[in-house]
């Protein structure tokens, strides 16, 4: 439970019916701790906007109570409460006719702050979400939409607000681009410790990004708060159960530490010595790169295929993906799995490859984990 003392908003029965009769948002009781970033999800038109909105006024609640950092936001002036609160949105929302310096710098500017203190404040940010200083003096519409949506999250964060509103932000962008933005947004989350609120309609972003998730669904009816882990562990309801996906157990190998996988000795070779290999039938080396990093497997036909005279790449399967020290069973589960050999590599934080791993391995660590639990 969330004490009241670290509690940073709240809803209390809030409920929001538009004059049309529509109801978005229904008696919603809902507590947000400081420094937590918490995603609501859920599907189209289940209130989670109109929820977020409560939050800085943009929107009354019909009925209810909300608070931020314990007052009714119902007699706060919404510019001082706004303050406080950073909004980004999905199209990024920048001024297309201000250079990307000055769209971050506006707020602080508008607050008092002196244009050079604003400006200097704004390249800082710029850097903290991943921008170079070279894009600084462009304007929005010579940047891509992933670099448009950092500079977003770099104008919610200027006037240092204690609390986020993201509305969902990296929904127009590809998938590539959107992960790279989920990850900075991890970092970036990491090193500010800001309440967060992140609407979208993707459990599998929440699931990575949030410490809790709420899931509304339809007539604005909260079905389920809590962890990414226990909300794929234990659904609340068929409705979350069918939200979460049918994968649910897989995913939740994430929450599952790989520190007791049993670990094999791994001997990789270097290209010289591939020539002179004798393998059997599912016999595979792991080959490292010039910068003794892992390149990929060998079987016998490729040992035969380089003493023919292809080159490296001709000659090895593909590596799997690499399981880094410290990570989850989902991560060794697909080393291995991806592993042509069926071995999959484990390497230390510097990348030097450390051991193998084997899928029946991390299975039996699930399988004890599961009995002991
Ligand atoms: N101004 C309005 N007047 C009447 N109904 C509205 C208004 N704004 C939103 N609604 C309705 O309230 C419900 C909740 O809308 P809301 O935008 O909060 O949902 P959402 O979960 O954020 O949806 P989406 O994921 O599609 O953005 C929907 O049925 C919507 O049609």
């Amino acid at each position: 439970m969330t004490s009241p003392e670290s509690t940073m908003i709240s809803f209390e029965s809030v409920t929001k019916t538009y004059p049309d009769g529509t109801t978005a948002v229904d008696t919603l009781d809902l507590a947000i701790e400081a420094g937590s970033f918490t995603a609501f999800v859920g599907p189209s038109g289940c209130g989670k906007t109109t929820s977020m909105r409560m939050i800085n006024k943009m929107i009354t609640p019909t009925g209810g109570v909300v608070r931020v950092d314990g007052d009714d936001v119902a007699g706060v002036d919404p510019v001082r409460l706004r303050r406080g609160i950073g909004y980004v949105i999905q199209s990024a929302g920048l001024m297309p006719h201000q250079r990307i310096v000055d769209n971050v710098a506006t707020v602080p500017v508008l607050q008092g702050v002196s244009r050079r203190q604003a400006r200097n404040a704004a390249m800082e940010l710029l850097e903290r979400v991943g921008l170079d200083a070279s894009l600084a003096t462009r304007y929005p519409a010579q940047l891509s939409g992933g670099q448009q949506q950092r500079v977003g999250v770099a104008r919610a964060l200027a006037a240092d607000p204690a609390i986020l509103l993201m509305d969902e932000p990296f929904s127009a962008v590809d998938p590539v681009v959107r992960e790279d933005l989920q990850n900075e947004m991890l970092r970036l989350q990491g090193e500010l410790r800001k309440t967060i609120v992140f609407v979208t309609h993707d459990i599998d972003e929440a699931v990575k990004l949030a410490d809790r998730i709420a899931i509304f669904g339809s007539g604005g009816r909260l079905h389920q708060y809590d962890t990414p882990e226990r909300l794929l562990a234990a659904p609340a309801d068929d409705f979350v159960a069918g939200f979460v996906g049918r994968d649910r157990g897989y995913r939740l190998l994430q929450f599952t530490s790989g520190q007791q996988i049993p670990m094999e000795p791994l001997v990789p070779i270097t290209e010289p010595e591939i020539d002179g290999l004798s393998l059997g039938d599912d016999d595979w080396r792991l080959v490292l790169d010039g910068d003794r990093r892992p390149f990929g497997w060998v079987d016998a036909a490729g040992v035969a295929s380089h003493r023919g005279g292809a080159g490296l790449y001709e000659s090895c399967s593909a590596g799997g993906s690499l399981f880094v020290e410290g990570g989850t069973a989902r991560q060794a589960l697909d080393a291995a799995l991806s592993s042509p050999s069926g071995v999959g590599v484990v390497v230390d934080s510097a990348g030097e490859v450390t051991g193998g791993l084997r899928a029946a391995g991390v299975l039996s660590v699930i399988e004890r984990e599961r009995t002991s639990s």
